[in-house]
């Protein structure tokens, strides 16, 4: 029987063991922190759960707007909740828990091993029964097991960058690994980088109600995203009223008693209650024998893989955030699961990230997939673009939505779909349309035709492929 070993227990680790267990290998996940991994038990899922009582929030303060009110007073609903952050954060670990120990119950279904510890290539073994490869796992109670595996798919993730100048304490200088420890709602929260990270954890504790400065290296936030769309968020984001200081970087984080101060490399400094450090991560992917074993990493560590998913050592593949790559849950997933279906002989097409749908969960969401304004404008790929307001859309006037947008991308002649964005509430929800129009290769036309509800904000996208018709 073919034995495969994974190290690492996120969605990178997890998903490909489902597929290889469904091929018929024998598979062993050796995982150090708890199953799901850093996706399932500190970043994804506690995020976007922290992020949906924010959601909540954010609905609340349209609601004087809407004709609520206290039955008996006047004023803004809104300015009246209180959270109690202590049970907002219980529910959030509650929630990671439950989903890390539904993840260990479908492993245990279809059959695949868990082993807790941590594990490492031993380059010098050739592994026994025949197998080429040799993991050995640092176990818990000190001692050492070795598995022996025809593959290794190594998916160790990634974890918060740090610098020695701005030292987390778990207190109140902060990884957002940390933050559901908070018991106390912060009265100030500085959140240092305004990356995905920063500006869905700035957007969601302004949205509690905190006072909330976010520290942006760059011109404008979200340097990465759609720059319409990343322009529409930090303008509703001071609307509402946070500090937003643009071409600030920071130097070092201190703290003295129950004061935080960022101090910043042009001689300014902020102080606050907390400080959120959300500078980017590194790959874990030190001390665990790669480059022993001949994995190429690359000048920040991450492993070099081709797109389905090998490394330069024969029979270790990587997938997930220690390669680097869009660094997602469901692209780790696809790179697993890529993987094992290349590994184990099944029918497999490399990774395409040209289809791939993420969203920035702030308020406004948003969301993208397939070719961006910014391949445009470099002249990547040639497009024509139309963009359209949600503030015209009926739907999102009656839910008193004004901030956001639509944008198709489609190529001229053929009018094949290859990109969009979507700003606006759900719009997470908003963009399978156009996923679907990516993956599938659908002219605007095709996506014009399909009918949408009235009135509905999905209305926006097939009224933006209207406008991409060209008449015969
Ligand atoms: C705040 C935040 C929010 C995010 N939100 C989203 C989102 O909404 N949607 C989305 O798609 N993506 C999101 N991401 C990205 C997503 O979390 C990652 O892309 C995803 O976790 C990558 O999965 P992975 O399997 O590569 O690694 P991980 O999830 O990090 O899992 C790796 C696991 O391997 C373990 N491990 C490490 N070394 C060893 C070893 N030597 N032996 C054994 N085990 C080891 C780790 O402890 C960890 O448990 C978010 C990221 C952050 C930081
Ligand atoms: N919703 C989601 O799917 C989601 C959510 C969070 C993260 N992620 C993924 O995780 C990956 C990493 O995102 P991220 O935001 O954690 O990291 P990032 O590297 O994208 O952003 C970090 C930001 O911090 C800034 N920075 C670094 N040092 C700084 C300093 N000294 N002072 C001020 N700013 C500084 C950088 O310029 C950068 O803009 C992304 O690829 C993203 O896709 C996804």
């Amino acid at each position: 029987m073919t034995h495969v070993a994974i190290i690492g227990g996120g969605p990178g680790g997890y998903e490909s063991a489902h597929v290889a267990a469904q091929l018929g290998a024998e598979v062993t996940v050796v995982d150090s922190d708890g199953l799901g991994g850093s996706a399932v038990l500190t970043d994804c899922v506690p995020s976007k759960t922290l992020i949906a009582t924010s959601e909540l929030m954010t609905e609340l303060s349209t609601a004087h707007e809407l004709g609520i009110g206290f039955s008996d007073e006047e004023g803004d609903p809104a300015s009246k909740v209180r959270v109690d952050l202590a049970r907002v954060n219980q529910r959030v670990l509650r929630l990671a828990g439950e989903q890390s120990r539904d993840i260990g119950r479908r492993l245990e279904r279809d059959g695949v091993q868990v082993v807790v510890g941590r594990g490492r290539l031993d380059a010098t073994a050739e592994g026994g029964r025949g197998a080429h490869h040799r993991v050995l796992v640092d176990l818990p109670d000190g001692g050492t097991r070795a598995i022996d595996a025809d593959a290794v798919l190594v998916a160790t993730g990634a974890s918060p960058r740090t610098l020695p100048t701005a030292q987390p304490d778990g207190e109140r200088i902060l990884t957002w690994e940390q933050v559901y420890d908070l018991t106390e709602v912060p009265s100030r929260m500085i959140v240092v980088g305004s990356g995905v990270t920063g500006a869905e954890f700035a957007s969601a504790y302004m949205a509690l109600g905190i006072d909330v400065v976010l520290v942006s290296s760059r011109d404008r936030v979200l340097p990465g995203e759609d720059p319409d769309a990343a322009e529409v968020l930090q303008q509703v984001l001071t609307r509402r009223g946070m500090t937003v200081l643009s071409r600030s970087r920071m130097e070092s984080v201190t703290r003295v008693g129950d004061e935080v101060t960022v101090r910043l490399t042009d001689g300014r400094s902020v102080t606050g209650s907390h400080c959120l450090l959300a500078l980017g991560s590194i790959p874990n992917t030190a001390g665990i024998g790669l480059e022993e074993a001949g994995v190429i990493l690359d000048d920040a560590g991450f492993v070099k893989v081709d797109r389905v998913s090998r490394t330069s050592a024969r029979g270790v593949y990587a997938a997930g955030d220690c390669t680097g790559i869009l660094m997602l849950a469901s692209v780790a997933a696809m790179q697993g699961r890529i993987a094992m279906w290349h590994f184990l002989g099944d029918a497999v097409a490399p990774l395409d990230l040209k289809k791939v749908s993420s969203n920035v969960f702030t308020a406004p969401e948003i969301a993208t997939v397939g070719w961006s304004q910014q391949a445009v404008d470099n002249g990547e790929i040639e497009a024509e673009v139309v963009r359209l307001e949600l503030s015209g859309n009926a739907r999102a006037k009656m839910q008193g939505v004004r901030d956001g947008f639509v944008k198709l991308f489609c190529r001229p002649g053929t009018g094949i779909i290859v990109g969009g964005v979507v700003v606006g509430p759900r719009a997470s929800e908003l963009i399978h349309p156009v996923s679907v129009a990516v993956a599938e290769s659908l002219t605007a036309d095709q996506l014009a035709q399909a009918f949408t509800v009235y009135p509905s904000n999905s209305g926006s996208i097939a009224e933006a492929a209207r406008r991409l018709h060209h008449p015969r």
